[in-house]
């Protein structure tokens, strides 16, 4: 039995005494978990799009599966993306915006890492591209969570050339 006793069930139907669900509560536990790598060459991010959204370009990663920590997380993803393994992955960034596709909010956890080896355009990516904060601005190509948040604080950082 959950915590709240608001309600009574009949049959299949659930009938309310008084206490309305709370809309706020519902809302907060529909935040999607979006795990996602900073790969940075000659001060230049890897972004890719997916052939799904193929205008939209976003980082590599995605949502955990059941049960696997981000690490896990994010080694699946970029070896299905990018057949390639990230090397020294340090938590950088947590961010929350509008998923791109899905449109829900979204909590995007982005590490900092390198690649084994150079990146291979996986079979769900549509392309792969190295952009600076530049390229980056540009109002229809990158995902909002990126343009808005992730993009100035690189430039901060001196880790994105401008
Ligand atoms: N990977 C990734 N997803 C992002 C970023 N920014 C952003 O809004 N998103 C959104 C796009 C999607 O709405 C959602 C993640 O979707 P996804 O398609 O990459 O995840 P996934 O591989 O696990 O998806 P699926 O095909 O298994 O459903 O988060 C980002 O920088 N990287």
């Amino acid at each position: 039995m959950s915590g709240r006793e608001d309600h009574v069930k009949y049959g299949s139907t659930p009938i309310h005494l008084g206490r309305a669900p709370d809309p706020l509560a519902v809302a907060d536990s529909v935040v999607l978990d979006v795990v996602a790598a900073a790969i940075l060459v000659d001060r230049r991010l890897l972004t890719v799009s997916k052939a799904v959204a193929a205008h939209v370009f976003y980082l590599p990663g995605g949502k955990p599966e059941a049960g696997e920590s981000h690490q896990q997380t994010l080694a699946r993803e970029l070896d299905e993306e990018l057949s390639a393994a990230p090397v020294d992955a340090q938590p950088y960034l947590v961010l929350s915006a509008p998923a791109a596709l899905e449109a829900i909010p979204m909590r995007l956890t982005v590490y900092r890492c390198d690649l084994t080896s150079p990146p291979r355009l996986g079979a769900e990516l549509a392309d792969l591209r190295w952009i600076s904060a530049v390229g980056l601005r540009a109002p229809d190509v990158l995902a909002p969570a990126l343009r808005d948040l992730l993009v100035p604080r690189l430039v901060q950082d001196g880790l994105l050339a401008d």
